[in-house]
């Protein structure tokens, strides 16, 4: 991984883990609820949503005191997101993060409502996050209500279960993947703008990146499941095809579908070229998406 990435990797990562331990050591709520929320919520994963809103931030060249709140909401989303996908009526998975999956740790009724609370949580950070102005605060969180609800990540997660068995044509896997997984990315680089107060041509081609970036993701997400390492990647891999699930590379081959990643890729970085800095943190960011291991 690019030096300077691994270092701002590593300094967003510290700065972000006790701001999510705190979101939910502070809840007065049963023990048992809170371990179950934490249990996911620290065990690592790679925190890229978070990453997305900082290095908006950073490459515009603006700090905001609500940076870190806003990432932590969106990483306490995702992280319900992943517990509840993991469930025995979802894909059944029994790792996750390198770790048992919650539910096989706190069984299933507390793993349904660990994410619950996560999910209802990410709300009260945004009300919660520092020097940001009302209007603000409503704007991100109805942008993240239509990231993550119905019309964003729950729509996609339930296009994805339904259409298992079947073939997709490669519009509609596309707008699976827009909307399970890069909806929320979206919602990420978006959010880092309006903290940074990014002009309305700024907007414009950071959510063109965040359009090509999220479907990068998912696409690498798909290649990793048919060829990557186990025990780099933290979860059970060679799955997707035993649950007949559509992916990039069943419906267009795995030499197609790196095509495609390298598409993304190109185009994101081309949406990012009205930055000045000569190594943008979205562009090293873009890279890693999609040379990832895990
Ligand atoms: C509302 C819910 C539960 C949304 C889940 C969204 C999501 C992106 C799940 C992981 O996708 P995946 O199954 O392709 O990834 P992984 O390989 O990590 O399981
Ligand atoms: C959206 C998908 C493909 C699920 C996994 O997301 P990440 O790959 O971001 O998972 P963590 O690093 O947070 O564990």
């Amino acid at each position: 991984m690019n030096d300077s990435l691994r270092r701002f990797m590593e300094s967003r990562g510290e700065d972000l883990v006790p701001v999510l331990e705190e979101s939910v050591r502070r809840l007065n709520a049963p023990t048992v609820l809170k371990e179950s929320m934490l249990y996911s919520l620290m065990a690592g994963g790679k925190r890229i949503r978070p990453l997305l809103v900082s290095a908006v931030l950073h490459d515009l060249g603006k700090v905001h005191p609500g940076e870190l709140h806003v990432g932590a909401a969106v990483e306490l989303i995702h992280t319900y997101s992943l517990i509840h996908d993991d469930l025995p009526s979802m894909d059944d998975d029994d790792l996750r993060r390198g770790k048992p999956t919650n539910h096989k740790v706190f069984g299933e009724a507390a793993a349904v409502l660990a994410g619950d609370a996560l999910l209802t949580e990410s709300f009260g950070l945004i009300g919660r996050a520092p020097a940001l102005p009302d209007g603000d605060k409503v704007t991100l969180i109805l942008d993240l209500v239509r990231a993550s609800g119905a019309e964003g990540m729950v729509g996609g997660q339930i296009l994805d279960i339904e259409s298992e068995d079947k073939t997709l044509s490669e519009e509609g896997l596309e707008q699976v993947h827009r909307l399970k997984t890069g909806a929320l990315l979206a919602f990420s680089v978006g959010a880092g703008a309006v903290l940074a107060g990014a002009t309305a041509q700024q907007q414009e081609n950071l959510k063109r990146y965040a359009r090509h970036i999220g479907l990068a993701f998912q696409i690498q997400d798909d290649i990793l499941d048919v060829e990557g390492d186990e025990a780099l990647a933290g979860k059970k891999l060679r799955t997707d095809a035993a649950h007949g699930k559509n992916t990039y590379p069943s419906l267009l081959t795995l030499e197609g579908a790196k095509q495609k990643l390298i598409h993304h890729h190109t185009e994101a970085v081309k949406a990012i070229s009205f930055l000045k800095e000569p190594e943008p943190m979205l562009g090293l960011l873009a890279d890693y998406i999609v040379e990832r291991s895990s």
